[in-house]
């Protein structure tokens, strides 16, 4: 056990989006100091912060800035559209970089991390190839063949991502894709689309002093590249657990430092496909926030500060169902949220994003149950209850 460690330490939140809310939430619950960060201000992390900036993290001089105004101890990526190459700058300046610099890099854009994966550890992932025009991403797609699936090298949530079914819808996935791409890179990914079974969410907390440990398998639904639903445990039988923590160690090991990780599969009948991985808290992870003693945000807390995480507990059957907002509007309010806790075993998180748009996640439902089809049921009832006024 490590007695030298000394709280309260000063954190620096890159990204101020729900997940970080939630990490904040946890950070300060321990006395941190936190300054949340974002493009935009009132941003949900920025609303419990200590303090907070608003500045494009694409861009090296307004990093430089944040940084030598705040001095923090940790710096703490919340979304991978940042300018990763200054943090590796910070990182030689003795600012711990979470996980390490080097694995927000990897992770920045979807083409490093599947070459670390797939090229440098021979991990089995889904036939794909890249594109920076569309002359390319049409031979391209003939290579790895139809349906596949086209993304931004750079984006998340589903952002710039379509389903390609014939050469003829090559030219509108091309153009979406670009469209969408976050970020500098104008290169996109085609991926043999793999016709899984159900996917995962692995949690993989990775500590600076300790063994690498794993929460219990998150299954998850997905519509536009983006997560609907998500549920813990996830019933792909043991085999299939210990070949993906398998892979998950192998990759993490790889990326190194310390902080949790949301590491994706694609689980077919008879293989386990590493498909991407977030080096911090995972959307489809909001589960844990009701089916764990320790959330993923504080098992990532603990982790970067090197504190003991004596044990995970799954608490049972678990779901959550996300609150999307149907169109565009500045002012936002909710009806319905009586409604959907007056059922037993069930939490509304309503995250304060200022703005609406389409699709744009604004909350989310939590429900546990005696089984995984009524924890699901009720998250989603949950869900539906709450609307947008
Ligand atoms: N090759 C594929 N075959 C089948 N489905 C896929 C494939 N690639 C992506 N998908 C579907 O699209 C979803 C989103 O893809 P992916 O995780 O690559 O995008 P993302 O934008 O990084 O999402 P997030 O940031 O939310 O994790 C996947 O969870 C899966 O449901
Ligand atoms: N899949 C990644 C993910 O869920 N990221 C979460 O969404 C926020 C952006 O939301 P916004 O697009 O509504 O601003 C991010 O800040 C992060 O919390
Ligand atoms: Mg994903």
């Amino acid at each position: 056990m490590n007695n030298s460690i000394q709280l309260p330490r000063k954190l620096m939140l890159l990204g101020s989006g729900e997940l970080g809310k939630e990490f904040v939430i946890a950070a300060q619950r321990l006395g941190n100091y936190v300054i949340a960060v974002d493009r935009y201000a009132n941003a949900p992390a920025m609303q419990v912060a200590d303090v907070s900036e608003v500045i494009s993290m694409l861009s090296a001089e307004q990093l430089e800035a944040i940084v030598n105004r705040h001095k923090p101890d940790f710096i703490i990526p919340e979304i991978e559209a940042i300018r990763t190459e200054k943090l590796l700058e910070f990182e030689q300046r003795g600012i711990t970089v979470i996980p390490t610099a080097a694995a927000t890099n990897y992770t920045m854009n979807r083409d490093r991390i599947r070459e670390l994966a797939h090229q440098e550890l021979g991990i089995r992932t889904a036939k794909y190839a890249y594109a920076y025009t569309l002359q390319e991403l049409t031979a391209a797609s003939e290579h790895v063949g139809f349906p596949n699936v086209v993304k931004p090298v750079m984006s998340s949530s589903g952002k710039g991502q379509s389903v390609v079914q014939h050469q003829g819808e090559v030219e509108s996935a091309w153009n979406y894709a670009i469209a969408n791409s976050r970020g500098d890179t104008q290169r996109v990914i085609v991926e043999e689309f793999i016709n899984f079974e159900i996917e995962i969410t692995l949690l993989t907390v990775k500590q600076w002093n300790a063994p690498t440990i794993f929460c219990s398998p998150i299954g998850h639904r997905q519509e536009r590249g983006d997560y609907q639903e998500s549920w813990q445990p996830a019933d792909i039988g043991e085999e299939k657990i210990s070949q993906a923590q398998a892979i998950a160690k192998q990759i993490t090991d790889a990326l190194g430092g310390a902080g949790i990780f949301g590491v994706e599969f694609f689980i077919t009948k008879d293989e386990v496909i590493f498909s991407e991985l977030s080096p911090r808290p995972h959307d489809t992870g909001m589960v844990t926030l009701i089916s764990q003693n320790l959330n993923e945000f504080e098992l990532h807390l603990r982790a970067i500060l090197g504190l003991p995480i004596a044990n995970i507990k799954q608490l049972g059957c678990a779901a959550s169902a996300v609150i999307l907002a149907a169109k565009t509007s500045d002012i936002v309010a909710f009806t319905g949220v009586a409604e959907a806790l007056s059922v037993p075993d069930v939490d509304i998180k309503l995250f304060g994003k200022p703005t609406a748009h389409p699709y744009r996640r604004m909350g989310v439902a939590l429900a546990k149950g005696d089984s995984i089809v009524e924890a699901r049921e009720r998250a989603k009832r949950a869900a539906s209850q709450v609307q947008m006024v």
